[in-house]
């Protein structure tokens, strides 16, 4: 059975106090969760250690937003794999289509930051999709099978998780069909060795339509951002019916 994994990427949003006073609200939900439901934190890296030690043995686990495929260096800006795990670092987001349009983050860098994180114990949460542009060429799956087949050169698919991200679905409330998410999703199955990897889909999950996206059959859990900095809508996602 594939693994279900609901992750709230925090994005650059909370400061410490911020981020307590989430947990404060958010923690005492977790009581309804179902035990084989992964929930995720993907917290900026100053968050990343008091959260930590505010988790009290909860089946919380904790993600970074972005990491280096080099173990030290001269890398101004970069975090480095053991700099996370040293923390309880649990997952890290990688190839976040924000990281690709601002960033330039290309393929090559998305494949090494996924070895480098996997080669510390760490299990990377690849993202790929479209943009609108793409997707009314009609370039959806090309794109995606392209994303998928330079990424994973060399990844560990049994320490994976994929979330399809459809970029103009992302921050701008114009969810994904649910069917045509499923759709993607299976699309991206089938490209994979491993097929239990858990896909997620993001962009624009909210309280109101968790529900329906989690009833499809392909899609093992939702990569939620501007749902998830709020401690009641965050909640009602991982306790999805
Ligand atoms: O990583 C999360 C996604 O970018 C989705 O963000 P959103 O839920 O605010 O649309």
């Amino acid at each position: 059975m594939r693994k279900i994994v609901i992750a709230g990427n925090w994005k650059m949003f909370k400061t410490q106090a911020e981020s307590l006073e989430f947990l404060q609200g958010f923690m005492p939900s977790l009581e309804q969760t179902p035990e084989a439901r992964e929930v995720v934190l993907c917290a900026p890296f100053t968050a990343l250690s008091l959260i930590s030690k505010n988790l009290h043995g909860s089946l919380v686990q904790l993600g970074a937003q972005n990491v280096h495929w080099e173990e030290q260096g001269a890398y101004t800006g970069e975090i480095a794999a053991p700099m996370l795990t040293e923390i309880g670092v649990r997952y890290v987001i990688v190839g976040h289509s924000e990281r690709r349009q601002f960033f330039g983050e290309t393929d090559e860098t998305v494949n090494k930051r996924l070895k480098a994180a996997q080669a510390h114990g760490l299990t990377p949460i690849l993202c790929v999709g479209e943009t609108k542009q793409q997707r009314d060429a009609g370039e959806t799956e090309a794109l995606i099978a392209m994303q998928l087949e330079k990424d994973l050169v060399g990844v560990d698919q049994h320490n994976l998780v994929i979330a399809y991200e459809p970029v103009w679905a992302i921050g701008t409330g114009d969810t994904c069909e649910a069917s045509e998410a499923n759709r993607v999703i299976g699309l991206i199955r089938t490209q994979l060795s491993f097929p239990d990897v858990p896909i997620q889909y993001g962009g624009s999950v909210k309280p109101n339509n968790i529900d329906e996206i989690m009833a499809q059959a392909e899609i093992d859990g939702a990569l939620v951002g501007g749902a998830s900095l709020e401690p009641s809508s965050f909640a009602r996602i991982v306790n999805y019916q």
